[in-house]
């Protein structure tokens, strides 16, 4: 038996960087052994270019090799995005006993029944709190804080960046492209800004959403989806005349039975007045708000994009995952 835990971070971009310095943070090593019951050692981290130098991460972690490093792990953490390789990565992980950790909301929202069946068979978890609003976390409350109550409908901003955009766009003044830009530099932006624009990231965290809420089977396809990219400069002066904040609002309701529930789920742009708790995120933030039969109306608010911020969802979901490993030795 291994005296540590074993992490892999596959991928060390806008959020793995972040992870990999807080893994070897030295202030932090005590803490998570504390919390875990050992310590977390990370083993390795997959890249594509070995050769770049990484700010707070040792060049001699870097492989090339992600397979390999997956062989080496208790815990696999992905957050490569993409559909290739990273499925078929994590599909080793299990095969091998690995926990299993990802911040990949497309790769979820396409094949996250068919994984989840997977982790299932080979007794590990699949963790993924950061796929969805980064790091609020929203994918908890939902689908184990009111597991005990009714969900009816959830609605909120679930993308950052595009929150960004219209933020500055109606706020600032700022023009949409140069807009665009500068979430692409923050790193809230996915690899193909497509997703965030036409309304794609958001459809994904819905579904994911909806799924835990409702444990329905639902997928991207069923999202009544509509982007950013055709708003008009008149759309935002209309808006702005009539006092209004023109929002991208994902939402999805439960209707039937509990036991037979019927899920309808939308991604749009709306011009929402200025009080509404939904105007209230600024810049990268997102906000949503649960309603459930008892609990009544809940609502999120946070950083919903960002390295550090969508970090503290994924460590969460390591020490989670470490405990796991810790407990079954
Ligand atoms: N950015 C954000 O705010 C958030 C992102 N996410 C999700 O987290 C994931 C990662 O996002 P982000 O960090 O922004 O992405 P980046 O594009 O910044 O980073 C991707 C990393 O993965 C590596 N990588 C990509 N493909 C391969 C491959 N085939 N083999 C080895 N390494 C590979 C890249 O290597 P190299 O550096 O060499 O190019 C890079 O280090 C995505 O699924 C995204 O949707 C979730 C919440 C928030
Ligand atoms: N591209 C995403 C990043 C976080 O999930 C967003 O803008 O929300």
């Amino acid at each position: 038996m291994s005296q540590t835990v074993r992490i892999a971070l596959l991928g060390a971009g806008t959020v793995g960087a972040a992870v990999a310095r807080r893994l070897c943070d030295p202030r932090r090593a005590d803490l998570y052994a504390a919390r875990v019951g050992r310590p977390l050692e990370l083993v390795g981290v997959a890249v594509r270019d070995t050769t770049r130098s990484r700010d707070g991460i040792d060049p001699a972690l870097l492989t090339a090799d992600a397979s390999g490093l997956v062989e080496r792990a208790d815990v696999v953490v992905e957050v490569m995005g993409g559909l290739d390789p990273a499925p078929a990565l994590l599909e080793q992980a299990m095969r091998c006993g690995a926990q299993v950790v990802t911040a990949n909301k497309q790769l979820l929202a396409q094949q996250g029944p068919r994984l989840e069946a997977l982790a299932a068979e080979n007794g590990v978890g699949l963790d993924y709190e950061a796929a969805v609003m980064a790091a609020i976390p929203v994918v908890a409350v939902v689908r184990d804080s009111l597991a005990g109550d009714l969900v009816t409908s959830i609605s909120g901003i679930v993308n950052g960046s595009t929150n960004y955009v219209l933020d500055l766009v109606a706020r600032k003044g700022v023009a949409f492209d140069d807009a665009v830009r500068q979430a692409g530099e923050l790193g809230y932006l996915e690899a193909d800004p497509t997703e965030d624009l036409e309304g794609l990231d958001a459809a994904a965290k819905i579904v994911l959403l909806a799924r835990a809420a409702w444990g329905a089977d639902v997928s991207i396809d069923d999202v009544q989806r509509t982007g950013i990219t055709g708003l008009t400069d008149d759309d935002f002066e209309t808006a702005a005349a009539n006092g209004k904040i023109i929002k991208l609002v994902a939402s999805a309701w439960r209707s039937g039975p509990p036991e037979n529930p019927r899920v309808e789920m939308g991604v749009r742009p709306v011009a929402l007045p200025q009080d509404d708790p939904l105007a209230q995120a600024r810049e990268g933030a997102n906000v949503v708000i649960i309603e459930a039969e008892s609990a009544g109306r809940l609502r999120l608010h946070g950083a919903g994009a960002g390295g550090e911020e969508t970090a503290s969802a994924v460590l969460g979901d390591i020490v989670r995952a470490a405990r796991r490993v810790v407990r079954s030795a």
